[in-house]
Formats: C-alpha cells, sequence, structure tokens
C-alpha cells in the first residue's frame, strides 16, 4: 500500500480510536487538539463508545473535531478494575466488529487513522481499508522497546520472572534501554501480570503493519532509546509529547472541574511549595487497610494536601481546610503548574509522570502496577527528580510512621537531597517546554505528522 498517495486529492480527514481508559483517552484527545490547532482545515473523527461520550460531554474542543461512537459492546469503565484481564479480552474482541462498521460508514471516508497501539486490531482494519494507520504508543518509548524487544527476556531466561528470588538481577539487552532491575520491568512480566502479557507485546509488536509510530514521550527525555529504535524500523517515530493540555493552561475555563470547592482558590492561598498533591491514578488503588494507612501518614506528616480521591472514598470528606482538601478531579496540569505545589504524590502514570515533569514538580512515586513500576524507577534513578516507596507491590503493608517520615522529609525545602531533586526537575521542565516550544522537538514532529497525513507541504 501507498499510505501517501490516498491522502493527497481528498480533504484530510482522520479517524482517531483511542482505548477505553481515561489516561489513554485525554492522551489522544490532547494530540487531536494539537493537530487541529495547527490545521484547522482538517477534520477529524474521535471515535468511542456511547459510555464513554458522556463522560466527554464537557469536554471543550475545537469544531473540526467530532464525536462519532459505537454501542457499550464492553464492560463499563465504572466496573472494569473488578476483572481487568476481562477487560482486555473484551476490548479485543467486542471492539473490531462495531469499529469496522463506523469506518466505512464515516463521511467524508478517513484518509488516515491515529489508534492506540492497545488496540492492535486496528492496524488490520486500517490495512484492510487501505488507510495509512499511526499507532499512538501512550506509554513511555523505554517500555516500548521492553515489550516489543519481548523474546530477549525469553532468550536470557529472565521470564517467567520470581522477583522475590531474582528482582535485583539486572537487565541490559533492550536497545537502548538503561539498565534495569527484573523488578523494576513492567509488571506484564511477572505474577498476574503474564495473563495479559501476550497482549501487551501484540500491541508493541502491531506498529510492524502500520505506518508511523506516535510516542506521547518527549525525545529529549529518552533519547537514547528513541534513537535505537529509529535505526531499526522503516517507519518515521514521532515523539509529540507530553500529550497534555498545556495549550489550554491559560485559557481553561474548567478550573474548578465541576467541583462545589474552589481547590485554586484554596491553592492561591497557601505559601509557596507547601502543598503535596496526591492523585493515585484512574482506576485502580491500593487496599483499604494500606489506604488507611496512608490517609494516617499524610495527615501526621503536617503536611498539607491537595488530593483526587473518587466518590467511594468518603473517609476523606471530613478533612478541614487548615489540613488540606480533597477533592473528585481537578485539572491536574493546572494545579501542578500551581506555585503553591511542592510536590506530587503520584502512581506513575506515564501522562501524569510526564505532566510533574513539565510543570517541575518533585515526585513522590507509589507505583500500582504495569508501566508505573519503570515509570518510577525513571523518576527516581534515571531522572533523580522524585522518591519511592520501594517494593510497595511485594510488601504486605507500608505503615503510617514511614508514610509521615518520608512525606515530611520529601517536602521539607530545607533537605540537600530535595533542593537537588528540585533543581534537576526544573532543568528537566525546561527541556519539556523547549520541545513543545515552536521548532522544539515535539512540536517539529506534530508539524512533520501532518505534513505526512495532509500529504502535502504545509506553509507555517
Ligand atoms: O483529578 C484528576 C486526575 C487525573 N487527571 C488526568 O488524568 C490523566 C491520568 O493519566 P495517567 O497519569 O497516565 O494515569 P492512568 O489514567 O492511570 O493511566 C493508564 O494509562 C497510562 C498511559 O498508558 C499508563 O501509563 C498507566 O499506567 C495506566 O494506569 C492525567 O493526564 C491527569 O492529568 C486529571 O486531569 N484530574
Amino acid at each position: 500500500m501507498d499510505p501517501i498517495s490516498s491522502a493527497t486529492t481528498k480533504q484530510t480527514h482522520l479517524a482517531a480510536v483511542p482505548y477505553p481508559g481515561r489516561g489513554h483517552v485525554n492522551a489522544l484527545m490532547n494530540l487531536c487538539k494539537l493537530l487541529s490547532l495547527k490545521n484547522p482545515n482538517i477534520l477529524i473523527s474521535f471515535i468511542v463508545t456511547e459510555e464513554w461520550l458522556t463522560f466527554l460531554a464537557g469536554e471543550s474542543k475545537p469544531q473540526n473535531i467530532r464525536f462519532a461512537t459505537i454501542p457499550n459492546v464492553i464492560p463499563s469503565e465504572l466496573g472494569r478494575a473488578n476483572d481487568f484481564p476481562g477487560f482486555i479480552r473484551s476490548v479485543n474482541s467486542d471492539l473490531e466488529a462495531p469499529t469496522n462498521t463506523l469506518l466505512t460508514r464515516l463521511h467524508p471516508p478517513p484518509t488516515a487513522i491515529v489508534a492506540d497501539a492497545f488496540l492492535p486490531w486496528v492496524v488490520q482494519l486500517g490495512n484492510n481499508l487501505r488507510i495509512p494507520v499511526a499507532s499512538l504508543w501512550p506509554m513511555s518509548v523505554t517500555v516500548f522497546s521492553i515489550l516489543y524487544h519481548f523474546e530477549l527476556l525469553q532468550e536470557h531466561g529472565d521470564f517467567p520472572a520470581e522477583l522475590s528470588e531474582r528482582g535485583e538481577h539486572i537487565v541490559d539487552y533492550f536497545p537502548g534501554v538503561s539498565k534495569i532491575r527484573l523488578a523494576d520491568l513492567p509488571s506484564f512480566f511477572s505474577g498476574n501480570g503474564v495473563k495479559v502479557v501476550g497482549a501487551a507485546e501484540k500491541s508493541a509488536r502491531s506498529v510492524d503493519n502500520s505506518q508511523f509510530l506516535i510516542s506521547t514521550s518527549v525525545y529529549e527525555l529518552e533519547s537514547s532509546v528513541i534513537d535505537a529504535l529509529k535505526a531499526k524500523f522503516p517507519i518515521p517515530i514521532y515523539t509529540i509529547g507530553p500529550s497534555t493540555p498545556y495549550f489550554e493552561l491559560e485559557t481553561s475555563v474548567k478550573d474548578n472541574g465541576g467541583d462545589p470547592k474552589n481547590y485554586l482558590r484554596w491553592l492561591d492561598s497557601q505559601a509557596e511549595g507547601s502543598v503535596l498533591y496526591i492523585s493515585q491514578g484512574s482506576f485502580l488503588s491500593v487496599s483499604s487497610a494500606q489506604m488507611e494507612e496512608i490517609i494516617a501518614g499524610v495527615k501526621d506528616s503536617g503536611v498539607r494536601f491537595l488530593w483526587v480521591a473518587r466518590g467511594d472514598d468518603g473517609w476523606l470528606k471530613d478533612v478541614d481546610e487548615e489540613t488540606g482538601m480533597v477533592v473528585e478531579w481537578c485539572n491536574q496540569l493546572k494545579v501542578l503548574c500551581h506555585n503553591a505545589i511542592g510536590g506530587f504524590w503520584t502512581h506513575g502514570g506515564w501522562n501524569s509522570t510526564l505532566e510533574g515533569v513539565f510543570a517541575g514538580v518533585p515526585m513522590l512515586a507509589w507505583p500500582i502496577f504495569w508501566d508505573q513500576i519503570p515509570n518510577s524507577k525513571k523518576i527516581v534513578e534515571d531522572w533523580k527528580v522524585g522518591v519511592r516507596f520501594e517494593a510497595v507491590g511485594g510488601r504486605n503493608l507500608v505503615g503510617r510512621e514511614e508514610i509521615a517520615e518520608t512525606v515530611k522529609r520529601f517536602m521539607n525545602p530545607e533537605n540537600v537531597e530535595g533542593r537537588e531533586m528540585r533543581k534537576r526537575v526544573s532543568e528537566l521542565r525546561e527541556t519539556c517546554r523547549r520541545a513543545v516550544a515552536r521548532g522544539g522537538s515535539s512540536d517539529s514532529n506534530i508539524d512533520a505528522f501532518l505534513g505526512d497525513i495532509c500529504g502535502v507541504a504545509r506553509e507555517l
């Protein structure tokens, strides 16, 4: 197939197919907004289930991005954590047929597709329909390289790994990836994670049949692994990150995220760098016993916090504003960029990790699973912009005293180690700002991708 020739004569119509999960939908929507800002003449159809359309109803977006829906053929987002392997199975079997039908009925017909790589079957649909596909990899390129080269783990006898025995074993054979302990690999390779490792590997390998690989990373943050992949791959690899709404920072009108409390006003009244922002991700969390220790530990630390907690976390509702503030949802990037925020307690989701770096806020990582583990290693060891609770997954319970001590030390502005971290993260913040500024690595890659899918040289 010649991916370009079909695009040259028609209006550019991009069909965007996100994986149904918050971190994935947001990343692809932000990419679509960036493309649309740069070229308001392209049409983008953003394909979601009817349930996801209700979640996105309040989303402000440019006119040339429209939603197109498929029926609710997968388990509800609201309970997907209950049977995660079952959810993945359904996404990989039940979404394909309605997506195919929709792609063939969209008008005008799509001239290109951008799809989350965790929907590997979209690549085949695109190939069948002779529409070029850009696979969006929503995690770090490091994690991509590890999954793509899964067979290296097997060849070295490192899969499956019993982490209690071999967790400290260091692996250095993934192209471009810095030395990493087996315990720091994505959780796909051990314990229950092996139930989904096949699906994850398939996602990474699906790019073999796509026409572009787009990464939400920032070139300068992972240059060695990106260079190694570029040397090996015949298709363009575009890093466009962070795929987060930095372009809306000044203009967003949704500062309260629908929450009746004004957390931004509260932040305005706090001393610079004094507040810990806490968010444990969008759908999986820790056990309730562990949560009790975390709440007690954070409160005992005496550090003020802004905490994102879901509706069922009722025990956080009695927090008074002298201690902190609890919200169900917030504009995370805006919060992180507020000068009252001095630290970010994060599960290490890739978008959150990049947002922490973009905002220049040191991170306290509590990874739960998947790529959050290598992301936390990157935060602490590679970039040196944070600390982590060691091996939280493998321990029964991290006690409140340890949590209180760690939080206090982490947020103490006098702490020498902390000063170094803050300096480093400010440097990386500038790196990210340069990447998205005009002519920077991410900005140029977005232009290049647009040029490719529009099939004509654009006037910038
Ligand atoms: O109150 C909140 C809480 C979160 N967010 C946003 O929600 C996104 C969350 O994304 P991420 O940090 O990546 O976390 P998850 O939603 O948990 O992401 C899933 O998808 C990611 C990308 O594949 C993976 O890195 C994670 O491990 C996986 O859990 C971020 O952009 C946040 O800014 C808000 O805007 N407000």
